[in-house]
């Protein structure tokens, strides 16, 4: 898979920009703060319907602008389709495939399968588990687009279920007598409990099959250092390592019970997928508050190159993007990392300055400038 062409309207620093890209390694070039990433951040978009960079639409918006067009052509498998996405902050994202309006922006997942590696992804390894939810849940869509419709669901139950959890700890924080009613409480533990179970399922069976990516990953990329590995940690009791959807029922609703009181008392949901951490080991230690920078920087990227592997191995060679990724390395990991990336479809590959870039991956060139994105020839 590759994009052929990228265009932005108003979106982030971009007034009005297209570009073609090409198989293989393209390398856009430019000055700090130049828009780089905001290029491949859009791609990012297209993939994710999520940003790298921030957690809410308004900044992709070009200031003063009050929406952004992402339009990008894909080939797979000698077929080109055309992907556009409008961002209306506030409002629902407008999508259209090929000729026709999509009903939902979400029917755009699955267009384009790309991984981006980022600077931000330190927080993978060092930040809250969110990070790594995200990075879960990301890949699961990837992978399996029919997941986005499971984790909007979910992540609308536990929104509603906070809300009326809320509400009634205010209500007997003030003393008062309204919005105290807990009686609908139990419908919504069934759904949290099936939407959870759910989403909880696919998580365990993403990350048994993505295990073995992330340690040799990580073996590449750090050169046979501590071992890395990755551990689902669900806020529920498991009995076993990959149960059925109904064995996950069965605990997200025993849990659910038993932690009634607590949730009450505290007003929020305690239990479900929305509290697990994915967590990140090297050898003996957990890589959270033991690695060191240079550590914390492989696993990140071994994070995204397992990410990569486990699609490629589904069958649908994703396309790649490091985004400003080869001036953290030195000179023997840019080399080896070079080498695990050279063959992919398409690799994106933003930079400040050239020689940062190995020469095996300096294919098209592009200078990118203030809003402004040309090929040199
Ligand atoms: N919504 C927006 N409207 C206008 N300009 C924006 C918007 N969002 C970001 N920018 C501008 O885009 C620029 C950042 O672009 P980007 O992050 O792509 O830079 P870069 O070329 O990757 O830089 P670096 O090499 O430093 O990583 C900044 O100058 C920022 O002010």
């Amino acid at each position: 898979m590759y994009v052929r062409r990228l265009e932005l309207v108003d979106f982030r620093s971009y007034e009005r920009v297209g570009v073609d890209l090409e198989p293989g390694a393209n390398v856009l070039v430019g000055a700090n703060g130049v828009g780089k990433t905001n290029l491949v951040e859009a791609l990012g978009y297209v993939a994710t319907l999520d940003s790298h960079r921030v957690a809410t639409d308004a900044p992709l918006v070009r200031l003063g602008a009050e929406s952004a067009v992402i339009r990008c052509a894909v080939v797979h498998e000698g077929r080109e389709l055309l992907v556009e996405l409008e961002i209306v902050p506030g409002k629902a994202n407008r999508a259209r495939l090929g000729r026709s309006p999509a009903r939902r922006a979400r029917d755009v997942l699955g267009a384009l399968r790309l991984v981006l590696f980022a600077p931000e992804d330190l927080e993978l390894v060092r930040g809250d588990p969110a990070e790594r939810r995200r990075y879960l849940d990301d890949l699961l869509v990837l992978r399996q687009p029919r997941y986005a419709g499971v984790r909007a669901d979910y992540e609308r139950v536990v929104k509603q279920r906070n809300a009326l959890l809320r509400t009634a700890y205010l209500a007997r924080k003030t003393g008062g007598t309204r919005g105290g009613d807990l009686s609908t409480l139990a419908v919504w533990d069934t759904h949290l409990a099936r939407h959870g179970a759910e989403l909880l399922a696919g998580r365990l069976e993403l990350v048994a099959a993505l295990t073995p990516h992330v340690t040799k990953a990580y073996d590449a990329v750090a050169a046979g250092r501590a071992e890395a590995g990755i551990v689902y940690r669900p806020s529920v009791e498991l009995v076993e390592p990959v149960p059925d959807r109904a064995a996950l029922t069965e605990a997200l609703t025993t849990a659910l019970a038993e932690t009634r009181t607590a949730e009450v008392e505290r007003g929020t949901t305690l239990v479900g997928p929305h509290r697990d951490d994915l967590v990140l080991t090297l050898g003996p230690l957990p890589a959270k508050g033991y690695a060191s920078h240079g550590e914390s920087w492989s696993f990140a990227l071994a994070l995204r190159l397992a990410a990569y592997d486990l699609l490629r191995s589904d069958g649908i060679e994703p396309v790649l993007a490091l985004d400003d990724v080869f001036a953290e390395l030195d000179a023997g990991r840019r080399e080896r990392l070079a080498e695990l990336v050279g063959g992919a479809a398409q690799l994106l590959v933003t930079c400040a300055v050239d020689d940062d870039v190995p020469v095996a991956l300096r294919g098209t060139r592009y200078q990118v400038g203030e809003g402004t994105v040309s090929r040199v020839e």
